[in-house]
């Protein structure tokens, strides 16, 4: 703004302010056509993307944002949709303040002190700068020595207490993501939702994406926007009740009009910024997800050599989300350029407008005397301050419904996995109520029964109808059918996983989760990062132990599936990924040694055995009933049989049968009443059932032997000396020996811009174009603000309103050039990720690497 130095320009510069106003005028034509001839072909570019189709989100997202300038009834939609959206930001606004807290409140009041003294320190300062352009004018050098002293002790002050106010915020935005993720976690962690919302509901597709980049970024632009309202709303308060007592009040009324009218005509052009960060997200989770799912399943992909295929859907998910961010981009190009003419560049003219306007005609007109001119200096600085922070401080309130706009779209997915979740944790209570109209409920006993009990997938169809069974505490039932017949989901009902959608269940433990009286071990046990100990006592954590399991106790359990070797291959406190590390066959029998651990009253086994030794299987049934367990197994092994009194064949079209073993180990039959036509399946199951038979007297006499095959096998092979040196890795370990800062630099700067020519390159050119443009028009601008002061000291009207019609152009051209230069930064950035992206997945997807890091 205006400057001493300034006042010097001469006939000769205004000469030259003349030729340069043509050369300027023309040049902020040319980009101002320039600009509008961009849009117009990058609109007609994306129209045949869209015709080629293409059923991704992204195109889906960006169809129905078109469709809502065209049509009546889309543009209903996307009203009702907005709405929608601004009631789940109410609804998350009101939870954030109900819990906040007294930490949470003294954030809050911390951030409106902070943001009262920011602007009475911010006042004082303009007034400070105010009498120091006096003190320099009349040559004052004392007085302008201690206005030097308080300047930078209230530049001081004014940094700590930005400082502070940043601290603040960054506390609420902690707070807020605290309260938010506590929130989420309740539901999520209740009743199994976490499993429901992939399993069975399928409404929420990535609720991770939600929980971990939702809401951080949700918290932290809420309080951001909170500062930058209070701080707002405080300048707005203290400069208008100065303006209004030095100068006329209709200044004020002046600026809050063009405020209102700017911002109320920027709305109207706003595009749906809520719904494009919704989207964004969605499909930033989507491809996330895929990466997960790679690292998830790396060995049967590395196994199969699939990564081609994995590359081709990984690609096709980021170039969707490429898609997507390219045209938020677009969006925010076009809507930018409206944004920033109304309320920065042509808002600085209207400034400038208002800023003069007093010293030609109003209070503030200076005298011819030296004094005269100083104090004119002095106020010029002062209300120059005034009538900015005004500026920006409405402007800043005005934005705030974009910023919003934006908040609410993430606001629609966190309350969204909220409402699921919630519903979901709930399901459970309905089935517990045993006053159910429709029948179907859960209740406790001491051992399970299934009563008239149907179990339906989400998808909806029927596995098993009207299931009726009882399995009393000491008997053990062996389930059995041909796959997919329903064995594991009758358990998933059992267990809550799954509706019950007919029938009454009763079980133990009800109302607390399946482990505690019922503990299931699937074919693959879950072995989460930890210690050895850790996996022993899952789901139990150290401090849930009543008593604590102690080193003897881990070798006891660990004996019994012969895993004690595991104490000497990895120390006690090692936190180690078990799930990449052992077997199929040592997770197995990692299951059963915590299944020992936990002595259930029942134990659901499913298919648990399936990769361990006869001889290790016969083992744990035998440890298993010696224990008092009783036994659920679900199995295709007709050894087992033996261990079992009661058979349950399922023919996976919703019949059934039970066999009751005798005293006499012979079975009889009691069969579902749904009958069906003798089906290819129903003969599957039977035939599983025959050989149940037939293995079930081969057993006992093969039982009748004492040792099995394997028992002697082991019992006669020489014992393992275990080598207690360490050894080391087969895999050669990758040599990170660093490389100087210089060689990465090149090497990196070798992927990002390989040619100056490239598309990159002439990005990288076009952004040096658009700051050396804007390095320019800033000059002209400043040269124009001394030329200002120029004409209000020389009271020359005319000159003033020329100026003013230079500054409009001026401001024309700064709107082109800000938003485009945002916009190509963006989209080298953009560039660049897709760049640093294809370079990197090349390497990852090739020679299994992707298995390798895991
Ligand atoms: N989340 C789900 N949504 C829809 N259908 C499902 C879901 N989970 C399982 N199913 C279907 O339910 C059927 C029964 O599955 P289940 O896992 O109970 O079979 P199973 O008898 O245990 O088979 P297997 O012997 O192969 O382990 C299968 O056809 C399966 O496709």
């Amino acid at each position: 703004m205006p400057s001493l130095q300034l006042l010097q320009l001469t006939e000769h510069g205004r000469g030259l302010l003349a030729s340069r106003k043509r050369t300027l005028a023309v040049v902020s034509g040319a980009l101002v056509a320039g600009g509008a001839l961009a849009y117009a072909r990058s609109g007609r570019r994306r129209r045949p993307e869209a015709a080629n189709g293409g059923d991704d989100d992204d195109t889906l997202a960006r169809k129905g944002e078109r469709s809502g300038h065209g049509g009546k009834d889309s543009r209903v939609a996307g009203t009702k949709r907005r709405k929608s959206a601004l009631k789940s930001l109410h609804f998350l606004a009101a939870i954030l303040l109900k819990k906040i807290g007294p930490n949470g409140t003294r954030y809050l009041l911390g951030l409106m002190l902070t943001a009262v003294l920011r602007t009475a320190v911010g006042h004082r300062l303009a007034k400070v700068q105010g009498y120091l352009f006096k003190a320099a004018f009349l040559r004052r050098v004392p007085t302008f020595t201690r206005l030097i002293v308080e300047n930078l002790i209230l530049c001081f002050l004014q940094s700590a207490v930005y400082q502070t106010s940043k601290y603040l915020t960054g506390s609420l935005n902690l707070r807020f993501k605290k309260i938010l993720t506590d929130l989420v976690h309740a539901d999520y962690f209740q009743n199994m939702v976490y499993y429901k919302i992939s399993h069975v509901d399928h409404r929420i597709s990535n609720p991770e994406q939600r929980i971990a980049s939702d809401i951080p970024k949700f918290c932290s632009e809420l309080s951001e926007l909170v500062q930058d309202d209070l701080a707002a709303l405080a300048e707005g308060l203290i400069y208008t009740w100065r303006l209004c007592s030095y100068a006329s009040p209709k200044y004020m009324l002046w600026i809050l009009a063009y405020i209102l009218v700017a911002g109320g005509a920027i709305r109207n052009f706003s595009p749906a910024f809520g719904k494009l960060k919704s989207t964004e997200q969605h499909l930033e989770g989507e491809y996330r997800q895929l990466h997960s799912r790679l690292r998830t399943h790396a060995e049967s992909v590395a196994f199969y050599g699939g990564e081609k295929r994995e590359a081709y859907h990984i690609m096709q998910r980021f170039q969707a989300l490429v898609g997507h961010l390219k045209h938020v981009l677009h969006e925010n190009w076009w809507f930018g350029m409206i944004q920033d003419f109304f309320l920065k560049y042509f808002g600085a003219t209207v400034a400038v407008v208002l800023i003069i306007e007093p010293f030609f005609s109003g209070d503030l007109r200076p005298d011819s005397s030296t004094l005269g001119r100083a104090d004119m200096l002095s106020n010029l600085r002062y209300h120059t301050s005034v009538i900015i922070s005004l500026f920006q401080s409405l402007g800043t309130l005005s934005i705030s419904t974009r910023r919003l706009n934006i908040l609410s779209g993430y606001a629609d997915r966190i309350r969204e996995l909220l409402d699921v979740s919630r519903e979901l944790s709930g399901v459970r209570d309905r089935s517990l109520n045993h006053n159910s109209s429709a029948g179907n409920y859960i209740s406790e006993a001491n051992h399970i029964e299934f009563s008239g009990v149907k179990v339906v997938t989400p998808a909806g169809n029927v596995l098993v109808e009207d299931l009726t069974l009882r399995v009393e505490t000491g008997s053990n039932l062996l389930i059995t059918g041909p796959n997919g017949s329903g064995k594991s989901s009758l358990f998933r009902v059992l267990g809550g996983l799954w509706p019950l959608v007919s029938g009454h269940i009763v079980k133990p433990g009800v109302g607390s989760d399946l482990n505690k009286e019922i503990f299931y071990v699937p074919q693959r046990p879950y072995t989460a990062v930890g210690t050895l100990r850790e996996q022993l006592i899952y789901p139990l954590t150290a401090d849930q132990e009543i008593v604590p399991l102690s080193y003897d106790g881990m070798v006891d359990l660990l004996k019994n599936v012969d895993l004690e070797y595991l104490l000497e291959r990895y120390p006690l406190d090692k936190e180690v990924n078990w799930g990449n590390e052992l077997s199929l066959g040592e997770q197995q029998r990692l299951g059963m040694a915590r299944l020992f651990y936990h002595k259930p009253k029942f134990a659901i086994l499913d298919e648990c055995t399936s990769a361990v030794t006869i001889d290790m299987e016969e083992r744990f049934c035998k440890k298993v009933r010696a224990m008092g367990t009783s036994c659920i197994t679900i199995s295709h092994r007709p050894a087992l049989v033996a261990f079992h009194n009661i058979v349950l064949s399922l023919d996976g079209e919703g019949g059934w049968d039970v066999q009751h073993r005798r005293d006499d180990s012979s079975f009889y039959t009691e069969e579902s009443e749904f009958t069906s036509l003798e089906t290819d399946r129903k003969s599957d199951a039977l035939t599983v059932q025959r050989a149940f038979m037939n293995r079930a007297k081969s057993n006992a006499s093969l039982r009748s032997e004492g040792h099995s095959y394997s028992t002697k096998i082991i019992a006669t092979s020489p014992k393992l000396q275990r080598d207690q040196t360490v050894h080391k890795p087969l895999v050669p370990q990758l040599q990170c020996s660093p490389r100087p800062l210089p060689v990465r630099a090149a090497a990196m700067l070798k992927i990002l811009v390989p040619k100056l020519l490239d598309k990159q390159g002439g990005q990288l050119l076009a952004v040096a174009l658009l700051i050396f443009s804007r390095t320019v028009i800033s000059d002209r601008i400043a040269s124009l603000n001394g030329t200002t002061v120029k004409f209000v000291l020389e009271q020359d009207k005319a000159a003033f309103v020329r100026l003013v019609g230079v500054s409009v152009l001026q401001s024309a051209a700064n709107s082109f050039v800000a938003p485009s230069l945002r916009t190509l930064t963006a989209r080298l950035a953009l560039g660049w990720r897709i760049r640093m992206t294809n370079h990197l997945l090349q390497y990852y997807l090739r020679r299994n690497a992707f298995y390798k890091v895991c």
